[in-house]
């Protein structure tokens, strides 16, 4: 079953193509999105969201063509979203911001209060309930921007970089919760921490330079790796994978005579 269908996707800024003939099949299930700095995984993340917009191709998401406005408002509110930078205010409590998206999002407002402590108490903040935003530590923020992107159980999970500034034992619990959330929804996770796509992923596309250089399952790309023998780069099977795929798609094709 497919949820989000995207088919010759090319977004710009400005003079720069960030993504230029991607497509993209993809359904219930944890995604990881791997790629150097600039291959494009925020601005592909950025449109699924709905919160950019492509250049051309198109993307449908849960049935619905985001590219006509009135189709992105049903959809948002079916849709979690992480941003890399993550905005809050600050003089809010914890609580109150998961709520706030809440309401945002148009849950119920019966169904708020309940499901604002399960997405703290799945995060690890229910202790931080009643604490003001501003005291939290850059761990913790980024652990309550994971709660707002899940209080409404959404069916589309769109995290940027979620691990970022999360200690080991807290990156462990978030792999599990990504598991968890796996079953029923599609879960595309952007990250360079190739271990936890290892962990945590039930496939994995590679983007650089704005294209697919890679899909997959991570024991596939790790095999990618393994058959490049004793001289592949990387401390680990799926790290050797990762360069290896980049290689061999940056290796230009001989063209045939
Ligand atoms: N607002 C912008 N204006 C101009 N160029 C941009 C803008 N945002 C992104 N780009 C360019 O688009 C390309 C893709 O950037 P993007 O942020 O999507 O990559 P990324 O894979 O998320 O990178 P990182 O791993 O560093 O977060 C890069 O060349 C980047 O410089």
């Amino acid at each position: 079953m497919s949820t989000i269908r995207v088919s010759g996707l090319r977004v710009r800024h400005r003079r720069t193509v960030a993504l230029d003939a991607v497509d993209l099949d993809l359904g219930p299930g944890v995604h990881g999105l791997l790629g150097p700095n600039g291959a494009g995984k925020t601005s592909l993340i950025r449109v699924l969201a709905t919160v950019a917009q492509a250049s051309a191709g198109r993307v449908e998401i849960l049935g619905e063509d985001v590219g006509e406005p009135a189709r992105r408002g049903a959809v948002r509110a079916r849709l979690g979203y992480l941003p890399q930078e993550f905005g809050y205010y600050p003089g809010f409590t914890v609580r109150e911001f998961v709520a706030y998206v809440a309401w945002l999002k148009d849950m119920t407002a019966a169904d708020v209060p309940a499901a604002v402590e399960l997405a703290l108490h799945r995060v690890g903040l229910g202790d931080r309930a009643d604490a003001k935003v501003k005291t939290l530590s850059g761990g913790m923020v980024r652990r309550l921007g994971i709660a707002q992107a899940i209080v409404n159980e959404p069916e589309i999970l769109l995290l940027d970089e979620p691990t970022a500034g999360l200690d080991p034992e807290q990156r462990v619990e978030f792999r599990a919760l990504l598991r968890e959330l796996g079953v029923r929804a599609t879960v595309l996770v952007s990250t360079h921490l190739v271990e936890d796509v290892a962990a945590a992923c039930t496939e994995v596309t590679l983007l650089d330079a704005g294209r697919v250089a890679y899909r997959g399952t991570p024991a596939s790309l790790s095999a990618v790796g393994e058959a490049t023998g004793p001289d592949g780069i990387g401390d680990s099977g799926i790290e050797r994978g990762y360069t290896a795929a980049l290689r061999a798609h940056r290796t230009p094709v001989e063209p045939t005579r």
